[in-house]
C-alpha cells in the first residue's frame, strides 16, 4: 500500500498584494512529497520558493488550490488550524532566529514549551541530549553570541528536530557558513532526520549540498519547472 503524501499540494496560485497591486507569485504549483523524503528546492532568486516553503510550512494559509500537510487542508484555514499543524514542524531558517538571552539549551527547549504534554525534567533531559547528537554537549550552557556560525546553526538544528517532527523545513540552513561546515550541517540534518523517519524539505542556493536529496525540485518565474529524482 502506498502511504498518503506527508504533503500534497494540487493546483496552488499564490498572490501577494491587493488590487491594483496585487501580483501573483506562485503559479499552478502540483507536487507530492512523502514520508522519510529529503527534497532540495532551487532556482533563481524571487521564484517564488521561500513563498511555497511557508505554504507548506502552515505559516500562511493557502489561499488558491488544495495543499495538504499531514492530511489536513490548509486552502484558507485559520490561524488555530495553522498552528496546530505547526507543532508538527520544525524550521531552521537562515539567520537561525536564536533567542540571544538564552542559552544554546535553553533555545532547544523552547521548542518543546509547545507540548505541555512534555515535563519540564523531560524537556532538559532531552534538549541535552540533542545538543549532544550534534556534537555541542559541552557548549549546552554558551549563549549564541559565544558560538560559532556553525555551532549556531547546529543549535538551531538540535531546536528544529529536538521535538521529534514529522516535517522540517530549512531555508537556506548553510547561507552563512563555510563550505565544510555547511555541508556538515546538512550532513546532520540528514541522518538525524533519516533516524526520527522525518522528511526535509531544503530551500538552497548551494549547489555543493544537491547530492543530499532523494529529489531536486526546481522553480522558475512562480512555477515548478522540473522535480528530478537527485543523482547519487
Ligand atoms: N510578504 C510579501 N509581500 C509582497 N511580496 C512578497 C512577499 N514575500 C515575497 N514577496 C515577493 O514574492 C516573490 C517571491 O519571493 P520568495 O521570497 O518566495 O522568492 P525566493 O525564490 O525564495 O527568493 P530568494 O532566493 O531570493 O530567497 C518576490 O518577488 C518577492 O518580492
Amino acid at each position: 500500500m502506498i502511504s498518503e503524501p506527508v504533503i500534497a499540494i494540487d493546483n496552488v496560485n499564490h498572490s501577494f498584494g491587493k488590487g491594483r497591486l496585487r501580483k501573483q507569485i506562485l503559479f499552478e504549483i502540483c507536487a507530492e512529497i512523502h514520508a522519510g523524503e529529503v527534497v532540495i528546492m532551487t532556482g533563481p532568486s524571487g521564484s517564488g520558493k521561500t513563498t511555497l516553503l511557508t505554504l507548506m510550512g502552515a505559516l500562511r494559509s493557502t489561499q488558491e488550490g488544495s495543499l495538504k500537510v499531514l492530511g489536513q487542508e490548509l486552502q484558507r484555514t485559520g490561524t488555530n488550524k495553522l498552528v496546530k499543524v505547526r507543532r508538527n514542524i520544525g524550521y531552521i531558517f537562515q539567520s537561525h532566529n536564536l533567542l540571544h538571552s538564552l542559552t544554546a539549551r535553553q533555545n532547544v527547549q523552547m521548542s518543546l514549551d509547545l507540548h505541555p504534554e512534555i515535563s519540564g525534567t523531560q524537556a532538559v533531559q532531552q534538549s541535552s541530549e540533542m545538543l549532544e547528537a550534534v556534537g555541542l554537549k559541552d557548549w549546552r550552557d554558551y549563549f549564541p553570541q559565544e558560538l560559532s556560525g556553525g555551532q549556531k546553526q547546529r543549535v538551531a538544528i538540535a531546536r528544529a528536530l529536538v521535538s521529534q517532527p514529522k516535517i522540517v523545513l530549512a531555508d537556506e540552513p548553510t547561507a552563512a557558513l563555510d563550505k565544510h561546515t555547511g555541508r556538515d550541517v546538512v550532513e546532520l540534518m540528514q541522518k538525524l532526520a533519516k533516524q526520527q523517519g522525518c522528511t526535509i524539505i531544503i530551500v538552497t542556493h548551494d549547489n555543493r549540498i544537491l547530492d543530499v536529496a532523494d529529489r531536486l525540485i526546481h522553480m522558475e518565474d512562480g512555477r515548478l519547472r522540473s522535480v528530478e529524482k537527485a543523482i547519487v
